[in-house]
């Protein structure tokens, strides 16, 4: 039996499956139209999803998806998941957003031209037995302004098509600098200028909050008499409503959907009009684009499920190729650190701080300090903690994680160090690699040892004086646990000092006592990493 099991939904491109069918631990299910309910009692069987814009993964959908480690949305568009409950959940949502750019802005530019030329009307017509020369008369794109708004990929990529048609470009888009808009030959405009002065307006952003009825009464009324809309980016973005009410009166020369605020949709005030072409949310449907985003997140998926890197994620940071190379050794380690942390401080933990000395310093160290977090969280917390949740999960708890660079790295290539601060006072644990990915506890609240940390460790501060080390090695002997190191650090002779011991089994709670009535033990801590 496969160890993963990929449920693939919404009629996915089946050549585009095949990096998944190529692992011998993965088995791919083809998955059928479902209800919330039907899909919520099957997803617990599931590693791994595949959606397009049909099957809606709600939170009751993952809040029985037990094992679903990863959706993977075959498109760009991922309104229909629920980003934030996938997050709580620790489902990675990732989705493939250059699969479908030319498909779209081609679906774009081929709305342009039925709008201005009436093509589909005509067509129609003429296959229903009437030669109409005179209904359809059109306008040229040449020399009209077009207004895009949204200067994404699609965007961007609609312009160029547009360029080439010798038409006026002006652009909207608040998160893009005029230079950039510039470099790609649209000028920057405010939107209210881009609507009162468009012969032809398209909308390509995601539907969020603040994109949700962007063309609402106010944006109608001030765009100019014979505009013509398109929308191949989501329904919803425009009031379908008030654009129905200024195509009857005429303000609205025509308009071209393919996405609407309810899909499926077979009715629609807006199909009685002449002047209103309509398409079902076919923007991503090429042969090339489906083959394309299907293989994307196939690939994504099996990254995922084999703990490799994975690059187009939605809801957690993702990070450049490069730079993951570079900090993924540290991982582990740093893991490691959150992991030793949360089994030696006392008291209710405010805030953790980690900060990176030496070369990793240089590096966008996000993911490293994610792993601190989720090795910190997963001894404490009750639910599974992993990298996509572990961020939500200490902000939840009113935990404050703070992340600085620092400088030298006290004769290490790099040094990361957690400090942890609870009520009770603050711990710092510093670690480091050696020859590159061989991880090390170098220092204990300033001590120095030298410790690998994994398996079963005990740590142990105490006073500098004879007759310590010795029988805390009886005590444990006389248990039979077998002592694989031990490492001292004082700082001054006769002071304070720390032991690390590594033993190769867990150390009951009486032996921990009878080692804390040694003379000169402070304290002790069993750790199992
Ligand atoms: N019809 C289809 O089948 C189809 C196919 C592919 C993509 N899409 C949709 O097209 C849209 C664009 O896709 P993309 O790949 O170009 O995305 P993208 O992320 O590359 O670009 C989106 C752009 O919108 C801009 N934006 C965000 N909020 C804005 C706002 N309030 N006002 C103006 N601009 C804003 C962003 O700055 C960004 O430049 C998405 O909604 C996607 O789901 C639809
Ligand atoms: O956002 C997208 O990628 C498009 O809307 C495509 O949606 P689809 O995969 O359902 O066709």
């Amino acid at each position: 039996m496969a160890k993963f099991k990929v449920l693939a939904m919404d009629d996915v491109a089946p050549e585009g499956l095949e990096p998944l069918y190529k692992e011998s631990d993965i088995e791919v299910v083809i998955g059928t139209k479902m209800t919330e309910d039907e899909l919520s009692a099957v997803i617990g069987e599931y590693d791994a999803m595949i959606v397009r814009s049909a099957t809606k993964v709600t939170p009751k959908v993952l809040e029985n998806a037990s094992k679903l480690k990863i959706v993977g949305r075959a498109g760009v568009g991922v309104d229909n998941i629920d980003l934030d409950a996938a997050t709580q959940h620790g489902v990675l949502v990732v989705n493939a957003p250059d699969g479908n750019t030319i498909a779209a802005t081609e679906q774009t530019v081929a709305l342009m031209l039925s709008l201005a030329r009436n093509i589909p009307q005509a067509a129609t017509k003429l296959k229903n037995g009437t030669w109409d020369k005179n209904s359809f008369v059109g306008v040229e794109l040449r020399g009209k302004k077009l207004g895009i708004i949204g200067l994404g990929r699609i965007g961007s990529a609609v312009a160029r098509r547009a360029q080439a048609l010798e038409m006026d470009i002006i652009g909207y888009d608040p998160y893009i600098s005029a230079e950039k808009a510039a470099d790609m030959g649209i000028k920057l405009a405010t939107l209210e200028e881009l609507l009162k002065t468009a012969d032809f307006i398209t909308v390509h952003m995601p539907k969020t909050k603040e994109t949700s009825n962007m063309l609402n009464e106010q944006a109608f009324a001030v765009m100019k008499d014979g505009v013509r809309i398109i929308n191949c980016a989501r329904g919803g973005i425009i009031d379908e409503a008030v654009l129905y009410k200024y195509m009857k009166s005429g303000k609205v020369a025509g308009a071209a959907l393919d996405v609407f605020e309810k899909e499926p949709t077979t009715e629609s005030p807006l199909f009685e009009l002449n002047n209103f072409i309509a398409t079902p949310h076919l923007g991503a449907s090429t042969e090339e684009a489906q083959l394309n985003v299907a293989i994307d997140v196939a690939k994504e998926i099996v990254n995922a499920l084999h703990d490799d890197v994975v690059h187009n994620t939605v809801n957690v940071p993702s990070v450049n190729p490069e730079v993951m190379v570079k900090i993924q050794p540290y991982l582990k380690l740093a893991e490691r650190l959150g992991k030793f942390q949360a089994q030696l401080v006392e008291g209710r933990v405010n805030k953790l701080e980690i900060i990176y000395n030496g070369d990793l310093a240089q590096e966008d160290v996000k993911p490293v300090t994610t792993a601190v977090l989720k090795g910190f969280l997963d001894p404490i917390l009750q639910e599974s903690v992993n990298y996509v949740n572990a961020p939500l999960l200490a902000k939840n708890r009113g935990i404050t994680v703070e992340q600085t660079v620092g400088g030298e790295a006290e004769g290490y290539a790099s040094l990361i160090t957690l400090k942890v601060i609870s009520d009770k006072g603050e711990k710092a644990v510093c670690g480091t690699l050696f020859q590159d990915n061989d991880p090390r506890i170098v220092m204990i609240d300033g001590y120095r040892i030298d410790a690998i940390p994994e398996g079963n460790m005990l740590y142990i501060p105490h006073m500098d004086k004879p007759r310590i080390i010795g029988p805390v090695g009886t005590i444990i002997g006389e248990h039979n646990i077998n002592i694989a190191s031990m490492q001292v650090g004082r700082k001054e002779i006769g002071g304070k000092a720390v032991m690390m011991l590594s033993v190769d089994c867990p150390v009951p709670d009486e032996v921990l006592k009878a080692i804390t009535e040694i003379d000169g033990v402070l304290d002790i801590k069993f750790i199992s990493l």
